[in-house]
């Protein structure tokens, strides 16, 4: 390709960012990093971000049993439930945000909308109520899968990151997207359980 041709491929992306956030997004759960989450793995990554063992239980059971299928595309079934990182984006629910793209990438304007929409007392931050209604705001009719997958992944953002006046910062939101608030987060609880 030319170097004109190429620059204007470029411009026309309008700094839309190509790779796979979501991808980011869960590397940090791939803890021997060779591509494949699997249920002990999910497990051992909420543990290591200071959930208890119930909650890391049920969300290993229920993501990997979710999510493994729709990852391996004419894959046979497997009992181990494996999850596929690299094809993580067609484990996309309905009624999420949309700041991921179907691609996985992440949508910087979808990103600020939660925002510029929904924070309406603090401009960076949201209230649980503010929380809810973006929720509800998201939903599909009668996508009942949806509606849970999507209120159980910002419950528990909600609950790990909130801050002491009960609010939900830009910023971390920001940091889950691309993963890294799980590197954080799990650094702050090693930390924690060295003093
Ligand atoms: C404490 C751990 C986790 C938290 C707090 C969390 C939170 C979130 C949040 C807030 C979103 C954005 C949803 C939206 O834009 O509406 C999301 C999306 C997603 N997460 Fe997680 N997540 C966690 C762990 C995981 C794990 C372990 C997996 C799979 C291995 C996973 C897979 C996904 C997928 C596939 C999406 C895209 C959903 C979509 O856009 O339709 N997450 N997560
Ligand atoms: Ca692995």
């Amino acid at each position: 390709m030319s170097e004109d041709s190429k620059s204007v491929l470029i411009s026309g992306m309008e700094n839309h960012d190509q790779t796979n956030v979501l991808r980011k997004h869960v590397e940090f759960f791939d803890r021997n990093n060779d591509g494949i989450i699997y249920p002990s793995e999910t497990f051992e990554g909420f543990r290591a971000i200071g959930c208890g063992v119930l909650l890391s239980s049920f969300a290993a059971a229920f993501i990997n049993m979710g999510l493994s299928g729709k990852t391996r595309p004419g894959k046979p079934f497997s009992l181990h439930f494996p999850i596929e990182v690299k094809d993580i984006q067609m484990a996309k629910h309905g009624s999420d945000s949309g700041v991921y793209d179907k691609e996985g990438r992440f949508v910087q304007s979808k990103f600020e909308e939660i925002f510029s929409k929904h924070a309406l007392t603090q401009p960076h931050a949201l209230t649980s109520e503010e929380l809810k209604k973006f929720l509800k705001s998201n939903r599909e009719p009668k996508d009942y899968a949806g509606w849970l997958a999507s209120y159980s992944e910002w419950k528990i953002l909600y609950i790990l990151c909130k801050d002491k006046n009960g609010m939900l910062h830009k910023d971390t939101v920001r940091a889950v997207y691309d993963g890294s608030l799980f590197e954080r987060l799990a650094k702050e609880r090693a930390a924690k359980k060295q003093k």
